[in-house]
Order: structure tokens, then C-alpha cells, then sequence
């Protein structure tokens, strides 16, 4: 499995009060594979993600991606699997403001020592980003700027692409436009992808779905 989650609890202390988010979920991911991810509001969507990135680490349960178990990894080993296995893409678009275009591009793949111009150049082109790769974030648009999230994350061939309501800041042409190049690329990569969403119609666009309710995971 590239991605596996098994009976996984998580909760959070307020005020001296503690919340459990998740209580015992459990999920598998194969390779390619693309899973929808829905769930209302507060549900727990964004923290379940969290911890498959290994941003944050689960009370119980176990969580392996591409063979390695998160649960006990070191903070070292977790930060090698978001550089090198793991891609994230947020409904923030989150670029470096201070690098252009063909920069923010390669920042994660030379982090990850995967740095390949050739790619890095077909991947703009495929993202239609080519003619964009002097500017500076601020000098694009919303949609502009999700393609260059995208290729940064795909920059490094993930294994397991992670992406938390990716569209949810464009509006329906723009987020369905960027949705459609998303999974193309990540097809064409043969990654997998786990994706948080509202829209039980970008949902259908992928291979299956799972809803999180009452801290558990169904069909
Ligand atoms: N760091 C934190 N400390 C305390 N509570 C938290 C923390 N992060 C999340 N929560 C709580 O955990 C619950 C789940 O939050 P989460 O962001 O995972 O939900 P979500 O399903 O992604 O929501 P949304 O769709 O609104 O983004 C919420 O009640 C939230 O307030």
C-alpha cells in the first residue's frame, strides 16, 4: 500500500477541555490510486491529512506511507518524507513571494536534490506556466498561482500527493480548469492522491470517495 491508516485517534486539548477528532479511522491507499476526501465542516478532514504528511503525529493508531511508519519516525525522517515522498497543496497557494515563478518551481525539488531543468521545463509547459516564469507571485492570478503549488509539489515526483481543498480559493471555471491539470499530471506521474473537498462534484471526479463523520472514515 502507498499509503495505510489504521485505527488512527486524534484529538486536541482547549481550555483545559479535550476534543477527539478522529477515533479510529482506518484507510488504504494504493499506488495511483485517487481518493476524495469529504466531510463536513470540522469534521476532521485537515487534521487527518496533517498527519499523513507527518506535520503532526496521531495519538494511536498507525500510519505507513510508501513503507515507512510515521507513527514512531523521528522528526528528521518525517521531514525527509515531505521533501522527497510526500507533495502538499493547500487551498493557500503558499508560494515564496521573494522567488519568481521558475523558482518557487524548483524549491522543493532541489531541497529534495531532484532538481531536473529538462522536467522543471515540461512540467511549466504542461501547467501552462512558460511564458510566467520571470514573475513573481504576486504578478499572477489565483489560478496562476495554484499551477505553480501544483508543479512545486510535483516537482519531486511524490509518491503520494496530499492537496487540502486545492480549489476552494478560484472560482468554479478557474478551480475546475487547474482540478482537470491536477489529475492529469498526477496520472501521468502515477502518484496517488488524497484530496480534501467540499464539492461532492470534484469528488466524483476521482476514483473513489470516503467521508469522515463522527471521527471514523466510510465509503
Ligand atoms: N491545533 C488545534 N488545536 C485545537 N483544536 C484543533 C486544532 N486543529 C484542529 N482543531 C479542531 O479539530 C476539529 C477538526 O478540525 P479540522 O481542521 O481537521 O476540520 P476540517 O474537517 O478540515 O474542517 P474545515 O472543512 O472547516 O476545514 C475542529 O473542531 C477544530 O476546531
Amino acid at each position: 500500500m502507498l499509503l495505510s491508516l489504521s485505527d488512527i485517534g486524534k484529538g486536541y486539548e482547549t481550555g483545559g477541555a479535550r476534543v477527539e477528532v478522529l477515533g479510529g479511522v482506518d484507510l488504504a491507499l494504493a499506488p495511483g490510486e485517487t481518493v476524495a476526501l469529504t466531510g463536513e465542516s470540522g469534521s476532521g478532514k485537515s487534521t487527518l491529512l496533517h498527519l499523513c504528511a507527518g506535520l503532526d503525529r496521531a495519538d494511536r493508531g498507525r500510519i505507513e506511507v510508501a513503507g515507512q511508519d510515521l507513527t514512531h519516525a523521528s522528526e528528521r525522517r518525517l521531514a525527509a518524507l515531505r521533501r522527497e515522498t510526500v507533495g502538499l497543496v493547500f487551498q493557500q497557494f503558499n508560494l515564496i513571494p521573494s522567488l519568481d515563478v521558475a523558482a518557487n518551481l524548483a524549491f522543493q525539488a532541489r531541497l529534495a536534490g531532484r532538481h531536473d531543468p529538462d522536467r522543471a521545463a515540461k512540467l511549466a509547459d504542461r501547467l501552462g506556466l512558460s511564458g510566467l516564469l520571470s514573475r513573481y507571485p504576486e504578478q499572477l492570478s489565483g489560478g496562476q498561482q495554484q499551477r505553480v503549488a501544483i508543479g512545486r509539489a510535483l516537482a519531486i515526483r511524490p509518491a503520494l500527493l496530499l492537496a487540502d481543498e486545492p480549489t476552494g480559493n478560484l472560482d468554479e471555471a478557474t478551480g475546475d480548469a487547474v482540478m482537470e491539470l491536477m489529475l492529469e499530471l498526477v496520472a501521468e506521474a502515477g502518484a496517488g492522491l488524497l484530496m480534501v473537498t467540499h464539492s461532492p462534484r470534484l469528488a466524483a471526479r476521482l476514483g473513489r470517495r470516503v467521508h469522515l463523520a463522527g471521527g471514523r472514515l466510510a465509503a
